[in-house]
């Protein structure tokens, strides 16, 4: 691929990869998808219920299915995980790395499909489809960048010729991998790497609303990595409830918060504690100041707000502005959304596409109805012009303060105005959510943007940034810690201090033979 997309980035840049997507896109939706089959310990099982999805922007057209697990075969794919968590565990992260580099170039080679499979499933635009695809690739290479730059996690203590000591970081052993739809093959992979670079086995379970996208880059990894390494159960929420209950000794999990902290309660292995590191949802702010350059800011909102139709964990969900530039900023924003265009994928111009499902379609649809009553609706509703679930980007002003609106996570292209009237009320306004996640802010004085920084509560920040007021982290760029409610780890992927939550700490002394 010629051009690297981030989620910065505001075009392919190149016309042979424009005609490369659209004819990939073609052949992913005109194939009857076969139902994606279970993996454990190196073999295929394809019995059982198939769960369906279809193609969000074509609501009759089958896009993807998968064959949902038992519980027994749950069990089984724990075991088969168990059964070679000694021989990973064992091998040296040089060769784990080199496993995962494969794995890296197999889906670079495969990119423009993996984009195509990514805008068919979920129906995000293109350059979130290739942004995605390319976070996959960043992502791998990056946790085994640290892999090395940290010698593996082993540092010798203060030791003498009779006396040696080490202090090392060790893989807990089985890790429960469950993920998200909105980000199925980056975040599938940022977690599944994190374990497995660092020692550990993994039964991953995709969501069910995006089980290809998941499986097509799970399939590479089961092609370079030893039988049983790797598992894959497909299903949905009793799946994931069946793997979360079951005796794995860590799980990863990126999704909502309702969900994330239901596992982080529940014991593990003989009742013990275990890691859960769970990332989860926001209810992100950008503050706008009076000094603001309001064109730079408007930019950076209507990006976040409405980039995958505001299904982004970091999506802007609140814009917190000085009444003495409110209106002037309202009017620019509602600009910029109503020039959006949305539209099917296959639409270059397309700049969001529909939400995943009637499910959400339908939190909207209340939302909206509550906002009209509450608040002053300025632009944004339903498409009733296209099939699926397609709604122009919604903006709304004016609703009372801790309006729950302004409060809960919607995951929609759903954007709040707050009038505030002094930088500390911002700051108190920012922070009265239960959420952490990503917060920015707009601001030509120094003394507020350092306000800002040592105040808001949040591990995801960015200080007038046009080209995302709170979205676009990248790994090894930005690190994606969500405090409060958004996570329970303290350290977030993407960042340096991710690996070792993944790994225990083991000291080992050792007497020299006189
Ligand atoms: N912080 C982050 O890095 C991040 C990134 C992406 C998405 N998210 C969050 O994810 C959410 C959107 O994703 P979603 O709708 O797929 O989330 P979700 O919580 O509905 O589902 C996530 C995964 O958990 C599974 N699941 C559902 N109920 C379960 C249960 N009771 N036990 C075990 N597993 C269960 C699902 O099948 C899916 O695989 C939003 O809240 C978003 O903010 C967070
Ligand atoms: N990494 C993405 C968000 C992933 C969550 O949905 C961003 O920072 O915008």
């Amino acid at each position: 691929m010629a051009t690297k997309v981030d989620y910065a980035s505001s075009s392919l840049g190149d016309a042979a990869l424009e005609a490369a997507y659209d004819n990939a896109l073609r052949l992913v939706r005109d194939a009857e998808p076969k139902p994606e089959q279970n993996l454990v310990g190196g073999l295929r099982h394809s019995t059982g219920e198939v769960v369906k999805r279809f193609d969000p922007c074509r609501e009759d057209s089958l896009v993807g299915a998968a064959y949902a697990a038992t519980p027994e075969l749950v069990l089984q794919a724990v075991e088969a995980a168990r059964g070679v968590k000694k021989s990973w565990a064992k091998t040296s992260y040089g060769e784990r790395n080199a496993m995962l580099r494969q794995v890296a170039a197999d889906v670079g080679d495969r990119l423009v499909e993996l984009a195509a499979i990514l805008s068919a499933e979920t129906g995000k635009n293109r350059l979130e489809a290739f942004g995605e695809a390319q976070e996959v690739l960043d992502m791998i290479e990056h946790y085994c960048t640290l892999m090395e730059k940290n010698d593996g996690y082993l540092l010798q203590q203060k030791s003498t010729e009779a006396e040696k000591n080490y202090d090392l970081l060790v893989p807990y052993g089985v890790f429960a991998v469950i993920s998200p739809f909105n980000f199925p093959a980056a975040l599938a992979v940022g977690m599944t790497t994190g374990a497995l670079v660092t020692g550990n086995t993994v039964v991953l379970k995709p969501s069910d609303k995006t089980p290809r996208s998941t499986a097509f880059v799970a399939d590479i990894f089961a092609a370079h990595l030893p039988e049983g390494v790797i598992n894959v159960v497909h299903g949905g929420a009793q799946v994931g409830q069946w793997l979360a209950g079951s005796e794995v000794d860590g799980i990863a999990f990126t999704g909502s918060a309702q969900v994330g902290w239901q596992l982080f309660e529940l014991k593990g292995p003989r009742g013990l504690q275990r890691p859960v590191l769970a990332e989860m949802g926001g209810q992100n702010p950008a503050i706008v100041a009076r000094s603001a350059d309001l064109d730079a800011a408007a930019a950076g909102i209507v990006r976040s707000a409405f980039g995958l139709s505001g299904q982004k964990c970091s999506a802007c969900r609140r814009v917190i502005v000085d009444d003495a530039v409110a209106d002037e900023l309202i009017a620019k924003i509602v600009r910029l959304a109503d020039g959006l265009v949305v539209g099917d994928p296959a639409d270059p111009r397309s700049n969001l596409g529909p939400v995943i499902d009637d499910a959400i379609a339908t939190r909207i649809d209340q939302a909206l109805e509550l906002a009209r009553r509450d608040g002053t609706v300025h632009t944004g509703g339903r498409m009733f012009s296209l099939p699926g679930n397609y709604y122009r980007p919604i903006v709304v002003s004016d609703l009372p303060r801790g309006h729950r609106l302004t409060r809960e996570e919607l995951f929609a292209p759903f954007l709040s105005i707050i009038r505030v009237s002094s930088f500390d009320e911002a700051l108190e306004e920012a922070n009265a959510v239960d959420y952490g996640l990503s917060a920015g802010v707009f601001s030509n004085e120094p003394g507020e943007v350092e306000q800002f920084l040592d105040e808001i509560e949040a591990g995801v920040l960015y200080v007038n940034r046009a080209a995302g007021a709170t979205t676009g982290a990248w790994p090894g760029i930005q690190s994606f810690c969500g405090w409060k409610r958004s996570g329970t780890a303290g350290k977030g992927g993407l960042g340096i201090w991710y690996l070792p939550g993944f790994m225990r700490e083991q000291n080992r002394t050792i007497v020299v033979a006189p």
